[in-house]
């Protein structure tokens, strides 16, 4: 389960209200596009859900919670640009996502436990079509090919929900294709609840069960910073994804 419910939400920095008013009931399971224009705050929202920021007013619950206010394993996150680690393989890159969680202090995995990652990381792998691929390092991987290793790095904490940051934005459309194929069946088989921020309004309809819409509706040119965005638009997305997804 993975209800989201967003109550009031204001974020406010330093002479910037960036968000305000915002409130959304999101049931378990949902794919919502975050779209709007630059600046307006989506990834500040992603960050609230993450629990990188906290808001200034107002609630994130998750099943019912508070959430707590540091990243946990139940939110996983990707970035546009590939948030995975250099100097490790992919196998490593991708158990190191169960390191993290499991092992906060050592930061290693040992014996059973550590063969039970590497077999649940191979899995996620070859999901993932990378298995050929995992003693290779980042830097000899194509940019498709770090994406889908950010997502199973995501993926082996089992999130309850994922986050994803403009996570398409910098490959080219025949890869964007395939990611797209390979995010719904991941979503399908994971049954996560996904957050996607996008500046592509094409990719938000063709992936999301949701279009939420960032901007602001009041305005003070004297003073910009006055107003925050808030949820302009929710449209609910009535076809099933999967089959929208092959027809795009
Ligand atoms: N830590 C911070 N301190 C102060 N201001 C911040 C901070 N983080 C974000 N902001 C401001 O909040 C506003 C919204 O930024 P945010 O990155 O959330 O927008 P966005 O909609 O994701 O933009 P883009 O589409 O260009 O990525 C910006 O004006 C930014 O400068």
């Amino acid at each position: 389960m993975s209800r989201i419910s967003v109550r009031n939400l204001w974020k406010e920095y330093p002479g910037q209200v960036v968000l305000e008013r915002v409130s959304l009931e999101i049931p378990s399971g949902e794919f919502c596009a975050l779209v709007g224009p630059s600046g307006c705050g989506k990834t500040t929202f992603l960050r609230l859900l993450l629990g990188e920021e906290s808001p200034s007013r107002g609630v994130i619950e998750l099943d019912g919670k508070p959430l707590v206010a540091e990243p946990g394993p139940d939110r996983g996150v990707v970035f546009q640009r590939y948030s995975v680690f250099p100097h490790l393989t992919v196998l490593q890159n991708v158990i190191i996502g169960r390191e993290f969680e499991r092992s906060r202090l050592l930061g290693k995995l040992f014996g059973a436990e550590r063969r039970a990652a590497v077999e649940e990381a191979d899995e996620i792998l070859e999901t993932v079509g990378l298995s050929a691929h995992r003693s290779k390092y980042p830097a000899e991987l194509s940019g498709g090919m770090q994406q889908r290793l950010a997502i199973s790095q995501a993926l082996i904490r089992k999130p309850k929900v994922l986050l994803l940051d403009e996570p398409f934005g910098a490959l080219d459309a025949g890869t964007k294709s395939q990611m797209y194929d390979l995010l719904l069946g991941l979503w399908d088989k994971h049954k996560m609840s996904v957050f996607m921020i996008t500046h592509d309004l094409k990719e938000g309809f063709t992936l999301a069960t949701r279009v939420l819409a960032f901007d602001k509706v009041r305005l003070d040119p004297q003073a910009p910073g006055a107003y925050g965005a808030t949820v302009t638009y929710d449209l609910p997305l009535e076809a099933k994804p999967a089959r929208k997804a092959a027809a795009a």
